[in-house]
Order: C-alpha cells, then sequence, then structure tokens
C-alpha cells in the first residue's frame, strides 16, 4: 500500500463558534472525516496565518491529536487590512452601522473576508496554513443578522450579501470555501489515511 498522511486518530476541527462549524460541516461533506470540539482557543495579534497556525499549536495541545482550526478576518483595503483579524472586536464594540462609519471617509468601500485554516497532526508538528479570500465591498447591512458580519458584506459579482443569499450559494464561493478547498487538495494529495488505533 501507498504510504501516505496517516492519522492515528480522527481530524478534530477546534472553534468556539456554532456558524462555523456549521458552515464546515456543509462544505465538507464526507471529504474529510472529522470531529469538533468547541473551545475558544486564546488568539495572538498579529499576521492571519501566524495567528492561524498559534491556534492550531494550541488546539494540538489541547487534543493532543490532530487539528485543523481556522480564524476568519474582514479586510477593508482604504484601512490597509484593518479590521483584519481583529474583526470580532470591532464587531461586538461597534457593530454593522460602525463598521459602515469607519468606511464614510473613504470613497473606497472594498474589502476582503480572508478565512486561512491551519492543520496541525500533533503538538509537536509545524502547523501548516490554507488561505481563501472572497472579494467584495461593505455595504450598509441587509439580511438575517445571525452570523456575524455577514449582512456586511456583498461579495464582487453580487447584488446579495453574504446574508442574504442561499447558505449553498455562500458556501460554493466563501473565503471559507476556498480555504477549505485548499485543505482538501493538501489530503487529497498526502494521501491521507485513517487508522484508528485502539490498543
Ligand atoms: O463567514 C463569516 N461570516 C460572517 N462573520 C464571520 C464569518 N466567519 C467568522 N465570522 C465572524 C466571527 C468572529 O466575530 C469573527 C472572526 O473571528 P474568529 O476568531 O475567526 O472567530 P470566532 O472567535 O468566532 O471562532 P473561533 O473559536 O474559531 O476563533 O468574524
Ligand atoms: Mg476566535
Amino acid at each position: 500500500m501507498a504510504s501516505g498522511l496517516v492519522l492515528s486518530r480522527p481530524v478534530t476541527f477546534v472553534t468556539g463558534n456554532a456558524k462555523k462549524l456549521d458552515e464546515v460541516r456543509a462544505i465538507l461533506g464526507q471529504s474529510i472525516p472529522f470531529q469538533s470540539l468547541k473551545l475558544d482557543l486564546p488568539e495572538l495579534q498579529g499576521e492571519p496565518e501566524d495567528i492561524s497556525k498559534e491556534k492550531a499549536r494550541l488546539a494540538a495541545v489541547q487534543v493532543n491529536g490532530p487539528v485543523l482550526v481556522e480564524d476568519t478576518c474582514l479586510c477593508f483595503n482604504a484601512l490597509k487590512g484593518l479590521p483584519g483579524p481583529y474583526i470580532k472586536w470591532f464587531l461586538q464594540k461597534i457593530g454593522h452601522q460602525g463598521l459602515n462609519n469607519l468606511l464614510r471617509a473613504y470613497d473606497d468601500k472594498s474589502a476582503y473576508a480572508l478565512c486561512v485554516f491551519s492543520f496541525a497532526i500533533g503538538p509537536n508538528s509545524e502547523p501548516i496554513t490554507f488561505a481563501g479570500k472572497t472579494p467584495g465591498k461593505i455595504v450598509l447591512p441587509r439580511g438575517p443578522t445571525d452570523f456575524g458580519w455577514d449582512p456586511i458584506f456583498q461579495p464582487d459579482g453580487y447584488e446579495q450579501t453574504y446574508a442574504e443569499m442561499p447558505k449553498e450559494e455562500k458556501n460554493k464561493i466563501s473565503h471559507r470555501f476556498r480555504s477549505l478547498e485548499l485543505v482538501k487538495s493538501y489530503f487529497a494529495e498526502a494521501g491521507y489515511a485513517f487508522q484508528i488505533n485502539n490498543v
């Protein structure tokens, strides 16, 4: 049998966000079997890739096995990529209206959603990152308000915000989908196989 990436335990996707988990389940389907663990990991400050990698390191220590994590950013071009990884706190403090107000001083309302997945085989391995990006613009909120900044992000080429789109549509073009496409290719190329070890 060809040697490949043989894991002794299933991959655990670690997140504190139930909505992310729903999307990851819908996008991955049966392609990569995984279990999930609800844990709000502490997050470093800095570049998205580094934040995501550090999350994976912490998650791998907690799980003591193979883990997937992701960190999501919403980046405004007029603000050189900010709020970026700090979007969670901006959203919590100033809301959709406040985020729109941040851009009032600029003509450029363009933005991009960025999702960086990291995979670590275990607590002592260097995590690998996979970045997916979807360009769009920041608009006044439209649509259901049950997932983060979805109501204010309108992807390029669409008249609807992420929140207004049917879920299946978002999951075909989203930052999360694009990042997971790379994760899937990696697992496929690595010849990923399970070997559940009961001994
Ligand atoms: O597709 C999305 N559409 C709209 N909003 C989104 C999306 N994906 C993440 N979000 C929100 C959640 C959080 O306010 C921030 C990212 O922060 P981020 O640290 O990655 O997420 P989190 O703390 O909720 O979960 P986790 O435990 O996986 O870190 O943007
Ligand atoms: Mg977080």
